[in-house]
């Protein structure tokens, strides 16, 4: 049975959430007053699903269904996660918690997007505080891993432990806060860098478009990947953490900043940066403000999984966890099961030649894998290198549409393996490609026999793809047009 998730409050942040159980496979039900609560939720699933499963090299679950409804009672009954992400005052929070509470399953976890309370405030006045937490996410939460995980002295153990396993399950990062405090641990960072950039803006200093370039091309590239600590032990040199900071720990007590000080937002100084805002956005709406964001982290998110580093680490340990054993390697099987991500795609508006290769080539590295091909083996000194190709490029694919890839194996005595796959998009065919690989010894970079036990595989494979014939396209080159 699929599970279900509770959104109380389906504005910015609650309609992230939507987004995110939904393409991870839960039911979500939505309670939110505003009518135009469903037309917005909407437009944010809509980006939602081109850029979330750009993310992953394996295919998500298929999408939850969705349903809006006119009570918090009705949206809770039978929910197993109910994350509250209405506007940001206590006292509306509170009367949501007890209207949660007087219908949801006493075992249901109830999590708060809340970016400042603390979980002790939130519980205060409320019928069971052991189901609550704060489970803070970051925007935009379908892309974002990162999700604070702060309970009080009163949530449960179990609470916080099945917390972390949904939050898991669900592809993101729960960060344990141990002690609770204000605005967490992330938005206390986020507000020093926020409230000194509003003073530079009220000091006439710099504009809002200065201060977003001087983060965007510069530290926070850094930030990404590694942090500040990791960074700042990088900028100590050989000498490490210990001499970047007596070079630069007296700086912290001269007068370099305002942090402790907040500017006051008169209606002047708030005009004045929602003038320079609107003038540094070129007249884009928030909607395409939001692709291009999700195209960027995307792009940023999927480099980071090449480098197996960073956020990129846990992209890659969810793939893993999503492959699915093959039950029946006799005959030809799917070896590539996946969305086309967004940075896959060209000029032309559909997945460039290119990444078609990539497919087949991803699709070749799983059948090693399986026939004993892998990363022990490898390391042990031998490996397969291609040493022809052809493919047949048949039908176009959009980004977000789900290709699959099929491997037939046409033959493997010897010092070869020879591969067929076909790839397809439903039913429709879209490429063939043909593959002769070698088996090579890395330290002679030379052809050599494989393993026994790898050939033997290979053999039986071959034997049994044999028997389901001899697929269209098999030996096909670029005749005469
Ligand atoms: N916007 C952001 O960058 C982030 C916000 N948060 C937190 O998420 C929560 C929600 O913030 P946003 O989504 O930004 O606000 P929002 O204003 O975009 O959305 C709030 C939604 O709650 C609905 N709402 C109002 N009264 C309600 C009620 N009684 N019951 C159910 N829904 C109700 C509104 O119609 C609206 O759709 C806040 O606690 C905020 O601190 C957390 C992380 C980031
Ligand atoms: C500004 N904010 C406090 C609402 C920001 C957050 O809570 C997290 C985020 O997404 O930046």
């Amino acid at each position: 049975m699929r599970q279900t998730a509770a959104i109380i409050g389906g504005g910015v942040i609650g309609g992230g959430w939507a987004a995110r159980f939904l393409l991870m496979g839960w039911d979500v039900r939505v309670f939110d007053p505003d009518p135009d609560a469903e037309r917005k939720l909407a437009a944010v699933l809509e980006n939602a699903r081109r850029a979330l499963p750009s993310l992953s090299d394996v295919a998500l679950p298929a999408e939850g269904a969705l349903s809006f409804h006119e009570t918090i009672s009705d949206a809770v009954t039978g929910a197993d996660w109910i994350q509250e992400s209405v506007p940001e005052r206590l006292e509306l929070k509170h009367k949501t918690y007890q209207r949660i509470q007087s219908a949801c399953a006493p075992d249901a976890i109830i999590g708060s997007s809340t970016s400042g309370f603390k979980p002790s405030e939130l519980q205060n006045c409320t019928s069971q505080p052991e189901q609550i937490l704060v489970a803070h996410p970051f925007n935009p939460v379908y892309l974002l891993p990162l999700v604070e995980l702060v309970p009080s002295d009163q949530t449960s153990d179990k609470s916080i432990e099945v917390a972390k396993s949904v939050l898991t399950s669900i592809g993101m990062h729960p960060l344990h806060v141990r002690a609770e405090i204000d605005a967490h641990i992330a938005d206390r960072l986020l507000e020093a860098v926020w409230r000194e950039a509003l003073w530079l803006v009220s000091d006439e200093i710099a504009t809002t478009a200065e201060i977003d370039d001087a983060i965007r091309y510069g530290f926070g590239l850094r930030w990404a990947q590694m942090g500040l600590f990791e960074t700042y032990r990088i900028a100590g040199g050989e000498a490490g953490m210990a001499h970047f900071i007596a070079q630069f720990g007296p700086a912290l007590k001269w007068p370099w900043t305002k942090l402790m000080d907040v500017p006051d937002l008169t209606p002047d100084l708030t005009e004045k940066i929602a003038m320079q805002s609107d003038a540094q956005s070129g007249g884009h709406s928030i909607r395409d403000f939001e692709r291009l964001r999700d195209r960027n982290l995307v792009a940023i998110l999927r480099a980071l999984k090449s480098q197996d580093s960073a956020a990129g680490k846990l992209l890659n340990a969810q793939d893993n966890a999503r492959i699915k054993p093959i039950k029946d390697m006799t005959r030809p099987f799917v070896t590539v099961q996946r969305t086309v991500p967004l940075d896959w795609t060209d000029y032309n508006g559909h997945m460039n030649e290119a990444r078609y290769l990539q497919a087949f080539g991803d699709a070749a590295d799983r059948f090693m894998e399986l026939i004993g091909c892998d990363a022990a083996y490898i390391a042990s000194g031998g490996s397969y290198f291609t040493a022809e190709t052809h493919i047949r490029h048949l039908n176009e694919v959009h980004a977000g549409q789900e290709i699959s890839v099929t491997t037939h194996c046409l033959g493997g005595a010897g010092k070869t393996m020879h591969l067929f796959h076909q790839m397809r998009s439903g039913d429709r065919l879209l490429a063939t490609g043909e593959h002769m690989l070698i088996h090579v010894s890395l330290q002679t970079r030379k052809a050599s026999p494989p393993a026994p036990k790898i050939a033997e595989t290979l053999a039986q494979i071959a034997e049994g793809h044999g028997a389901y014939g001899h697929p269209d396209g098999i030996g096909a080159a670029i005749g005469k047009r």
